[in-house]
């Protein structure tokens, strides 16, 4: 009953929204201990990525035999290429009682419900529509026929916002990042009470 396993924590939200930015805020933080899953991806790596940092970058044959193989928790296409997190990381990692972080899209999200509905889901919003253009645009990382995609997707996703446990609104990358930090905690707490709550129910039974 009692997990000694780490917590599973899913960040979702628009392209352009700011996931990149805020997790890395995240990450560059001394009060964060939770390890980050490199996802698996067939796009184009950006200017400035690392292979094995940012992402795996692999081929679409390379990711189709490994979906074959069984070898995601969850994987998703999304404009025109597939996106997938690795199961042995998930799974090692959270055995050995750590919180593992995903930054994945609201289909992947959807798959890692299914399979672990203990996990924390939180959405990334951005304040308005026209920040989250004006951001896509300012990234300057994608062609405008790309960034109309990512809107069009980014309104889908922006409607499934409410499935989510908690929304964060990114108006400031630092409050954002204490916002996602504090909801974990939260969990954290709320899941040791449930615990001790449930060890003293089964103690009162086996008197
Ligand atoms: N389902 C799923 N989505 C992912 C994964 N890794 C990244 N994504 C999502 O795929 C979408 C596109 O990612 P990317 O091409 O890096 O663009 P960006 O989010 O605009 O920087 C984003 O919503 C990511 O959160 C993954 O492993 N699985
Ligand atoms: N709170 C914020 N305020 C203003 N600009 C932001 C904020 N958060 C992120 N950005 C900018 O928005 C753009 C998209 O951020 P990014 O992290 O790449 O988004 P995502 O990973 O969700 O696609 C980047 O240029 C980033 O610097």
């Amino acid at each position: 009953m009692t997990s000694d396993k780490g917590l599973l924590i899913v960040l979702s939200g628009p392209s352009g929204v700011g996931k990149g930015t805020v997790r890395k805020a995240i990450f560059d933080h001394p009060d964060t201990d939770f390890k980050y899953s490199i996802s698996m991806t067939t796009r184009q790596k950006r200017a400035g990525e690392v292979d094995g940092v940012d992402y795996f970058f692999k081929s679409k044959e390379e990711f189709e035999a490994l979906i074959e193989q069984d070898k995601f928790i969850e994987y998703a296409q999304y404009v025109g290429n597939y996106y997938g997190t690795p199961v042995d990381y998930v799974d090692q990692t959270m055995a050995s009682g750590h919180d593992v972080f995903l930054e994945i899209e609201v289909e992947g999200a959807k798959q890692v419900r299914e399979k672990f509905p203990e996990a924390l889901f939180i959405f990334l919003a951005p304040p308005d529509l026209t920040q989250l253009e004006e951001r896509l645009v300012n990234r300057g990382t994608d062609s405008p026929e790309i960034i109309r995609h990512r809107i069009d997707e980014a309104k889908r996703e922006l409607r499934l916002m409410n499935l989510y446990d908690y929304v964060v609104i990114n108006d400031d990358v630092d409050h954002a990042r204490q916002r996602v930090q504090c909801i974990v905690e939260a969990s954290h707490m709320k899941r040791a009470r449930v615990e001790s709550k449930l060890r003293k129910m089964l103690l009162e039974v086996n008197q």
